[in-house]
């Protein structure tokens, strides 16, 4: 039996996880029939702002990806463009390639340099990429400007335009028919890869990435995956600019380029594809109406001070939208949800015997909290024995119990002077509780994050199921089954509650960022849902799939991480203060699980305060002092031990084991 049994019969939410694809086939509907028709109705000035609207939107969607949703800033996105453009144009005119060649040759130079910057870049925390970027594009600008080959401030001219079917696209309406298809294939391939399991785990590295790779997100792998398609995008829009002004010249690496992809961007709501579509719009149309407007209230005034221009713009946008367009449009249509729905209501308390019996047809049917093949409780409903403590799932172990799981071996961590781990050892058998305890400092939290592969050891070993993990990231572990939680809260704020137990079962899912663009995952995502939801209602969390994580009260924060850790099958769970900060009755709920999990199988390692429960939960006991081991042994023998008396309350062992005994029977 694995951990989770999963739902024969899994079933579509109709709650609203997923985004709404109906709406996405309207958006996508009505931005064909504008293209379709706007070439008929636009005049010249328009359908020139429109053509390089859609140009932009490329560039702009690839950094809207990047910045909303693998949260790194890219202030060089003008270079991936420049290089898109000047591959081509260099392609197509000095070596005479067929035009669809130059134009995948431009898109491949700027994806290859973006593995250039991003591969050692992104290994960095912080915002190196910005900076890197931003030193790219000066160095593209200033490269194509100096080289001969280039055409220096020239630049290369003289190509031809391009042809479908022997005619030439020779005026803004056709071109603006041959750009828009592939701004529409772009936008429809990344608002998949938003929802998808790779879009899901970029937005949770923005929240947390020790938390996402404590999972099994490998974040530098997707980060540079990312990275790379924004820059394939950029560069695709410099290869329609290059066609569309006849000539590449260095101004198209300028840094006011990218600041004007920024605006987009940033205008249109960060990590919003549709957003970043209607900021290409409106900064062509500022633009333009800038370039009138700063010569009559400057006189003289160069293409510079426009930057001047775009700058106030962002600013205000800052400070007065910050999620841009794209939260405007959101509270607008919340609103009227919420007024559709309260009319709803209303109406409904007008009918005599309102109580429809919406849906009793096609109730889901669910095998895990509840009897296979029968209608599941609703959300909410916690699936509970007779004595109100959770039904647990079964547990899978790769290992027999008594078996040994996790092996430390002489770990040691040192911050300067500090030693924070000492020359710790100790084995945690298969199916069994280890509990970890010590004074607050005494290196708990440390050792948990070497073991975790959150931190290095300065020394020492640790190795998970036979192979050694110490060292490495965390999702290294994470993937073979090694999951943990936080003393300190690592909720994935945004997104709802069973967002983040879905990112729990990301080990389990296979579909990569190529899939999730080609929106051939559906099977796998929504069988996770419902996984995630079942675990919700064991865990008594179902009335609160929907809410936004951050929105929960800590102890029930505490319990969907406890959830969210589960939901990953783990071989091994480590638990940092899972009970700081819940109730009486949450303590009472949570021991009762975790002894449920160990006897279904699980082996767990527990960090917490509460000694007496530890004490009462543990098989087995290790306890640190000052960074040293100075117990490790069964409760019992733990709980009599002088040294750890002494440790804990610090005065002569009798009168410190009188006090002991005293707190934990007020425990
Ligand atoms: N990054 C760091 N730099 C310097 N010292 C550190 C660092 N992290 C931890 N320490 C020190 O290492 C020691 C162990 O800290 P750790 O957080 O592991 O203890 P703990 O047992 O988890 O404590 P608590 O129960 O209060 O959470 C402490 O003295 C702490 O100040």
């Amino acid at each position: 039996m694995t951990l989770l049994q999963k739902s024969p019969g899994a079933v579509r939410s109709k709650t609203g996880f997923w985004p709404n694809n109906r709406a996405t086939i309207i958006g996508v509907s009505i931005l064909t029939l504008v293209v379709i028709i706007l070439p008929f109705t636009a005049t010249s000035t328009m359908m020139n702002i429109a053509v390089f609207s859609m140009i932009f939107a490329l560039p702009a969607i690839g950094l809207s990806l990047l910045m909303g949703l693998a949260g790194q800033v890219s202030l060089g996105q003008a270079a991936f463009f420049a290089i898109g453009a000047y591959t081509h144009a260099i392609l197509l005119q000095k070596f005479e390639m067929p035009g669809v060649v130059a134009a995948v040759g431009g898109v491949v130079a700027a994806m290859l340099a973006a593995l250039l910057v991003g591969l050692p870049m992104l290994r960095l925390r912080g915002h190196y990429l910005a900076l890197a970027t931003l030193g790219l594009g000066f160095i593209v600008m200033i490269a194509v400007r100096e080289w001969e080959f280039t055409g220096r401030t020239t630049g290369i001219y003289g190509f031809g335009r391009p042809e479908v079917f022997g005619i030439p696209i020779d005026n803004n309406g056709l071109f603006f028919w041959y750009v828009a298809p592939f701004v529409i294939v772009g936008l429809v391939l990344a608002l998949n890869l938003t929802r998808s399991r790779a879009g899901r785990a970029l937005s949770s590295v923005n929240d947390s990435e020790l938390a996402a790779e404590s999972l099994g997100v490998n974040t530098y792998a997707l980060r540079v995956k990312v990275f790379t398609l924004s820059a394939g995008l950029a560069g695709l829009g410099g290869v329609f600019y290059a066609y569309q002004v006849q000539i590449v010249s260095p101004q198209m690496a300028e840094f006011n380029v990218s600041v004007e992809l920024l605006l987009m961007v940033v205008l249109g709501g960060l990590g919003s594809v549709w957003g970043a579509i209607a900021g290409a719009f409106i900064v062509e149309l500022l633009s333009e109406g800038l370039r009138d407007l700063i010569p009559a209230i400057i006189p003289g005034a160069t293409g510079e001070v426009q930057l001047i221009g775009y700058g106030l713009v962002l600013i205000l946008v800052i400070l007065l939208l910050p999620g841009g367009l794209y939260q405007a449009v959101r509270t607008v249509w919340a609103a009227i949800r919420r007024r559709t729905a309260a009319r709803r209501v209303a109406a409904a308390a007008l009918v005599p015997d309102g109580t429809a019996d919406a849906g009793a047809g096609d109730a889901p049917t669910r095998a895990f909290g509840g009897v296979p093949g029968e209608p599941a409780a609703p959300h909410g409903a916690a699936a509970v024995d007779e004595e109100g403590v959770p039904n647990v799932p079964g547990v899978s172990t790769p290992l027999a119990e008594g078996e040994a799981i996790l092996e430390v071996r002489g770990l040691t961590k040192r911050y300067g002077g500090v030693v924070a781990v000492d020359d710790v050892s100790f084995t945690v058998p298969a199916g069994r509780i280890m509990g970890l305890i010590g004074p607050n400092g005494a290196g708990k939290t440390t050792c948990f994050n070497m073991i975790t592969g959150a931190i290095t050891p300065t020394s020492g070993t640790v190795t998970f199921l036979g192979e050694e993990v110490q060292g490495r990231k965390p999702h290294v572990g994470a993937v073979r089954g090694l999951t943990r939680t936080f003393q300190n809260l690592q909720v994935f704020s945004s997104t709802d509650v069973v967002g983040n137990v879905y990112m729990g079962r990301y080990r389990e899912g296979r579909a990569g960022i190529i899939r999730g663009m080609l929106g051939l995952q559906g099977r796998e995502q929504y069988r996770n849902e419902e996984i995630a939801r079942d675990l919700l209602d064991t865990m008594r969390l179902g009335d609160v799939a929907e809410l936004a994580a951050g929105d929960l009260p800590f102890g029930r924060q505490r319990m969907m991480e406890v959830c969210r850790a589960l939901a990953s099958e783990p071989a091994l769970l480590l638990l940092d203060e899972p009970m700081a900060g819940l109730s009486g009755k949450e303590r009472e709920m949570l021991a009762s699980l975790l002894r449920a999990l160990r006897d279904a199988g699980l082996t767990i390692v527990l960090v917490e305060h509460d000694v007496a429960q530890v004490l009462a939960l543990a098989d087995t006991v290790a306890v640190l002092d000052d960074g040293v081991l100075i117990a490790y042994g069964e409760p019992e023998a733990v709980r009599n031990d002088p040294a750890v008396i002494v440790a804990y309350l610090g005065t002569d062992a009798d009168e410190a084991k009188h006090e002991l005994e005293e707190l934990e029977e007020h425990a």
